[in-house]
């Protein structure tokens, strides 16, 4: 016999009530809660009912639609038509960050709700902090001027030009930052916007993932800068050595770039070494080709910041569909080092390596 309760329902009714309640509560939060997880882990927590894979799969097919989690202006999806990996995994940053260590490494990526992506990486606010000051601690080397990306190209005289603008050298550009009064709509922030040409991200059987145009892009124009942790060389020593162990086993891409600054006085250089392969942004997948590629590097200062950033720019027009290629340097001092597959006529067939 149905028992009755003190409100009039069916018993067993009640009990279906609460079981639904429960269960749409569990699946909200398993909604919260996957966005978080690495793919390993999604797959195991897919495997725990219908309503929970269904989850894992609409995260992981926004996770492939996007690999800027919707940080950049542009959506840059992963395209895979060789296996069945449906995206690369890593944090993202737009900028240089110091480095997180690796019980904070946790970002949302997929979720249904719109989320900051790097509001969880402590290492930013750390690495925004780290400015030029001058005795009085007040921040150096900005301007004060208005319209500061006014005559460019054309203008050579200084008079009349933003003073940031009139700091450019041979090969490290300079732009407005932290200690002028412009904001990030200044004219001469180029490199400091959001990336402003369609990308995509392309799996090769050989190369892995790469970096591709989705759109032409014309000779000159911005493309990305090279974001992810700055490391001190001793770290980044370590970590180059734990990376060539990884890639020896196969299926490991390593992103440790070492950049060099040379100075002034032409007998020292500044050593900058960023990590893209756990934390960075779209330019971790832009592959080596020996013939030079299609993308010019350039180190950008902005005023005020203590390092300058690496910069992207495309070398000549490049077509939509063509992959996006740099080169990794002239040095391979590892004989046995890993092949190179960039399919150019000056192919070198290993890939550049130097002892760091
Ligand atoms: C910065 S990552 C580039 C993205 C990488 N392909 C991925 O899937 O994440 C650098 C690594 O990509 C691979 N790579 C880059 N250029 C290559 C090339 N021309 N031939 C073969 N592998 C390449 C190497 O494993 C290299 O260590």
């Amino acid at each position: 016999m149905e028992q009755v309760s003190k409100k009039g329902c069916k018993l067993s009714e009640l009990e279906e009530k609460e079981k639904e309640v429960t269960a749409s509560v569990f699946l909200q939060c398993a909604e919260l809660i996957v966005p978080w997880l690495t793919p390993l882990e999604i797959a195991n927590v897919s495997l725990t009912c219908r309503a929970v894979y269904q989850i894992c799969k609409s995260i992981t097919l926004r996770r492939s639609s996007d690999a800027s989690r919707a940080f950049e202006n542009l959506p840059v999806p992963f395209r895979n038509t060789v296996d069945n990996r449906p995206y690369a995994y890593f944090i993202y940053t737009h900028s240089l960050i110091l480095p997180v260590a690796s019980e904070c490494l946790r970002q949302s990526w997929g979720s249904n709700f719109v989320t900051m992506p790097n509001s969880n990486l402590v290492g930013q606010l750390a690495m925004e902090s780290v400015n030029l000051v001058d005795e009085l601690g007040q921040s150096v080397s900005g301007c004060d001027c208005e319209n500061c990306g006014e005559g460019r190209e054309e203008d050579t005289s200084t008079s009349g030009r933003c003073p940031c603008l009139s700091l450019n050298a041979l090969d490290v550009a300079s732009e407005c930052g932290p200690s002028c009064s412009c904001g990030l709509e200044c004219g001469n922030r180029l490199s400091q916007k959001k990336i402003a040409v369609r990308l995509k991200i392309v799996r090769d059987r050989r190369k892995g993932w790469g970096l591709y145009a989705d759109q032409l892009i014309q000779k000159g124009q911005f493309v990305c800068e090279y974001a992810g942790e700055l490391l001190t060389t001793k770290d980044a020593r370590r970590r180059h050595q734990f990376y060539d162990e990884l890639a020896s086993g196969g299926h490991f891409y390593s992103a440790l770039l070492v950049v060099r600054e040379h100075l002034p006085s032409g007998k020292a250089c500044l050593r900058i070494n960023i990590d893209a392969t756990r934390i960075g942004n779209v330019a971790r997948f832009i592959n080596h080709s020996c013939d030079g590629g299609n993308l010019s590097t350039k180190l950008v200062r902005s005023s005020g910041a203590l390092f300058p950033r690496l910069c992207f720019f495309a070398l000549k027009d490049i077509q939509e569909d063509e992959e996006l290629t740099f080169s990794y340097g002239e040095i391979r001092k590892r004989p046995q080092g890993l092949p190179c597959f960039c399919n150019s006529s000056s192919c070198f067939g290993i890939l550049p390596s130097e002892d760091t």
